[in-house]
């Protein structure tokens, strides 16, 4: 039995069905563009777009800096589709309609999700405007229960039980770490965990204290629940957090964080993302 918020293989595959009727593109890589960092996309060449409320199935993204946009084009020889526009749990989806772009990738033939976002640091040594290379995640949602995996497990998706160690591959990462040396810009590049929170408040100091304790390198709302359901269905994965603020840690900080900062920091480093994104060579297996 499907409670009414999930979602059955049928509507996936009709979605899927749908776009591979409307484009001759036959992507292998999908990027999901995070805050503001929507001209990713601009990149593609041959671009076919599709608005998401003209695609059947598929959710509305609501939030400022996300425009709702499905673009599929090439990409240095490879063939992606970008989301301009991602769906958060805190918009009021669920995480099952959050995620519901990443199957139905898998069901286009999609085999490496690439996973970009905006995120606050809690690392010292981080800049505003430093890009991290995501090295894990820690899903806090997740952790208390709220996952887009929750429900009847559809195995033709992938296991119950899927393993999360080693999701971010090592091998994308060094081709990216390669790469940001080749473009000289390794001193604003760092590697590091993010953690998903709920959102949509930012975090309180005690908060921001607590994730800096723990661990964490950079925060955000989003990203994990994508990711997870991407590896279960046996997706390659590698993730951008760009920096876009410092999460404020100390009582005697004046200052505090707004989403109209983070959507202007990704507007001034958009350029070098759009510029490592398009340079990965994807096909590269080498670690
Ligand atoms: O994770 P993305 O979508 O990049 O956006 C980040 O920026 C917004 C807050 O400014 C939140 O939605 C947070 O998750
Ligand atoms: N906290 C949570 N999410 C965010 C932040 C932050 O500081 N910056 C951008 N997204």
């Amino acid at each position: 039995m499907h409670r009414k918020d999930q979602i059955c293989h049928d509507d996936y595959q009709k979605t899927a069905s749908w776009l591979l009727s409307q484009t001759q593109h036959r992507p292998k890589v999908a990027i999901i563009c995070g805050s503001g960092l929507g001209m990713l996309a601009d990149a593609l060449k041959c671009q076919d777009s599709f608005p998401y409320s003209d695609i059947p199935g598929f959710p509305q993204s609501t939030v400022q800096g996300h425009a709702s946009r499905l673009v599929f084009g090439e990409l240095k020889g490879k063939t992606c589709v970008c989301m301009q526009g991602r769906f958060h749990m805190y918009e009021g989806h669920s995480l099952c309609k959050t995620t519901f772009p990443v199957r139905v990738f898998k069901l286009l033939g999609v085999e490496t999700l690439i996973v970009t976002n905006a995120a606050g640091s809690l690392a010292d040594s981080y800049q505003v405007g430093d890009i991290m290379i995501i090295k894990d995640h820690i899903n806090f949602p997740g952790l208390a229960g709220l996952n887009p995996l929750n429900g009847p497990n559809d195995d033709k998706f992938g296991p119950r039980f899927p393993p999360m160690s080693g999701v971010y591959g090592k091998d994308l990462q060094k081709i990216a770490f390669d790469l940001c040396k080749s473009m000289d810009v390794s001193q604003f590049v760092q590697e590091g965990v993010y953690c998903m929170v709920g959102g949509p408040n930012f975090e309180t100091i005690a908060e921001a204290r607590l994730l800096h304790r723990l661990g964490v390198d950079a925060v955000g709302m989003s990203t994990a629940p994508e990711v997870v359901v991407a590896t279960q269905c046996g997706m390659r994965v590698f993730g951008l957090s760009l920096i876009t603020n410092k999460v404020v840690k100390s009582y005697d900080d004046t200052e505090s964080v707004n989403h109209e900062a983070v959507l202007e920091v990704s507007k001034l480093r958009s350029q070098m993302l759009q510029t490592l994104v398009s340079q990965m060579d994807i096909n590269n297996n080498a670690v």
